[in-house]
């Protein structure tokens, strides 16, 4: 079996050891290449001026080698926070209005990009298998392409892949288009991102689809495919059953008394859809008068790109949402919502999906979501909670057992949350059925395989 050179922007290495994870990138890579051994590479999380770069730092934990290397900040602001998360990403997540387009941005991602195809090319040997993550890095292959690269290289995208008529508002998509033609595979989350792909190429004859699967883009041929990301399905269940006695998780149980819980899980990210999930929770209890001081909505929200304007204005926003929802609606004796703004430990996490009756996760635009699917791998087979899913989620093609939604119909959210929690017992298990046996079958490791086994081919 080849070598495994994984890159990306984030590398789970720089987290602290025990550290609660807020980014389901690197929860799902961890799997694959402790599997199968090779090397990690990808951004340290640190800024170094020096101006010219040190060596890279190496470490090694089991299989895997860690190749990390410092940006200066200049690199950060233009690459990361700037071309990255005010560009492409809005623009990604069907949101003209946010994007925002700057010359020094884009040549700051582009030269970022350059930078780590020079210091990764020394460490590639011929028969590696190169597999490239996210956004943050479309354009590495067509670097390393360069440099005489010729080895295999997967992309895979984790968010999702818009229409021609939003991706060309991008003054530059035909160099990004160019940047994924440079792989021998691309992979999206869904069908339907692949379809957005395919219609992208064709639109101003850049290129076509010549067969399932295989592009054409200039002088390339390459394939592309949906992989939609999973988790460790099993090994998650198990955390969730074991939860049940963490001190943390029995704490929440008992502050929440005999109320049903509701729990939404999120970056602070205005593609997740907090402020009209929470204002579908209010009409929910205004509309309901029997659930008044029966339920608790926890929202657990991990501050996230919080240099980003749009971010750092979120987080102003939702706050005082929540504020405003508690005051109008709370009793001495009851907050209806309870909102956290701090990373929640894995662990923890599993068992707090489990205590809820209702996981309502309603993104107006996610790639996959993984906070879905762990939710219904942590619910308990006799008594499972129901999954109000919204339609813009990369999991709604695959979790038919959700109560699916449009989460900009607010009246329509709080109707599902109210059928989610009167629910019979009969058709809870019934869909949770559908969805486990789903997620047992596509769990992460096959996920890593179904894409690795393509590269290869
Ligand atoms: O690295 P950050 O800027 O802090 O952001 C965290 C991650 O967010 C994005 O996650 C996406 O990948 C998930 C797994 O495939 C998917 O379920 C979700 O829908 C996506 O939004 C981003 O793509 C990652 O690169 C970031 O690390
Ligand atoms: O406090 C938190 C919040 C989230 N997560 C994890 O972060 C990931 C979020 O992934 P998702 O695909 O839902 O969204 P993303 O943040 O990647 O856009 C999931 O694995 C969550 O379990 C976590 O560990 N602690």
């Amino acid at each position: 079996m080849s070598r495994l050179v994984v890159v990306s922007n984030r590398v789970p290495v720089q987290e602290k050891k025990g550290a609660a994870s807020a980014g389901g990138l690197a929860v799902a890579l961890e799997a694959a290449l402790e599997k199968r051994g090779g090397i990690w590479m990808g951004w340290s999380g640190r800024i170094n001026e020096e101006g010219e770069p040190g060596p890279l730092s190496i470490e090694q934990r089991g299989n895997i080698t860690y190749a990390l290397t410092d940006l200066t900040s200049k690199d950060v602001d233009e690459y990361y926070f700037g071309f990255a998360n005010r560009m492409l990403w809005p623009i990604c997540h069907y949101r003209l209005d946010l994007a925002e387009y700057g010359r020094t941005e884009m040549a700051g991602y582009f030269r970022v990009n350059r930078f780590f195809a020079h210091r990764l090319a020394p460490l590639i040997k011929p028969d590696d298998i190169i597999w490239v993550h996210d956004y943050h890095l479309i354009p590495l292959a067509a670097e390393l392409r360069r440099m005489g690269i010729k080895n295999k290289i997967g992309f895979f995208l984790h968010i999702p892949w818009p229409p021609a008529d939003v991706l060309f508002a991008m003054p530059v998509h035909e160099e990004i288009m160019r940047g994924l033609a440079a792989y021998d595979l691309v992979g999206f989350q869904t069908d339907h991102d692949l379809e957005n792909f395919a219609g992208c190429l064709r639109r101003e004859e850049m290129g076509d689809m010549i067969d399932e699967g295989r592009f054409i883009a200039g002088e390339r041929t390459f394939r592309g495919g949906a992989y939609p990301i999973a988790i460790e399905t099993a090994a998650f269940a198990e955390f969730a059953r074991r939860a049940g006695s963490h001190s943390m998780v029995l704490k929440a149980q008992q502050s929440i008394e005999d109320r049903s819980l509701i729990i939404g899980v999120d970056r602070l990210d205005y593609s997740k859809g907090i402020t009209q999930r929470i204002d579908a929770f209010e009409h929910f209890v205004t509309n309901n008068p029997a659930h008044q001081r029966k339920v608790t909505y926890l929202q657990i929200t991990p501050k996230s790109r919080s240099e980003v304007p749009e971010y750092e204005a979120m987080q102003r926003m939702v706050a005082e949402q929540a504020g405003r929802v508690n005051g109008a609606l709370g009793t001495v004796d009851w907050v209806p919502i309870r909102y956290i703004n701090r990373s929640v430990s894995r662990p923890v996490l599993a068992g707090l999906y489990r205590l809820a009756k209702v996981g309502l996760v309603t993104p107006l635009r996610d790639g996959m979501n993984l906070v879905a699917k762990e939710y219904v791998a942590a619910q308990d087979p006799d008594d499972p909670g129901v999954l109000v899913l919204s339609r813009f989620a990369g999991a709604a093609r695959e979790l038919n057992g959700a109560l699916l939604v449009n989460p900009y119909d607010i009246v329509g959210t709080s109707n599902a949350l109210a059928r989610g929690l009167n629910m019979p017992l009969d058709e809870r298990r019934d869909r949770w059925r559908r969805m486990m046996n789903h997620l047992l079958e596509h769990d992460v490791s096959r996920w890593c395989d179904d894409f690795l086994g393509d590269l290869a081919a």
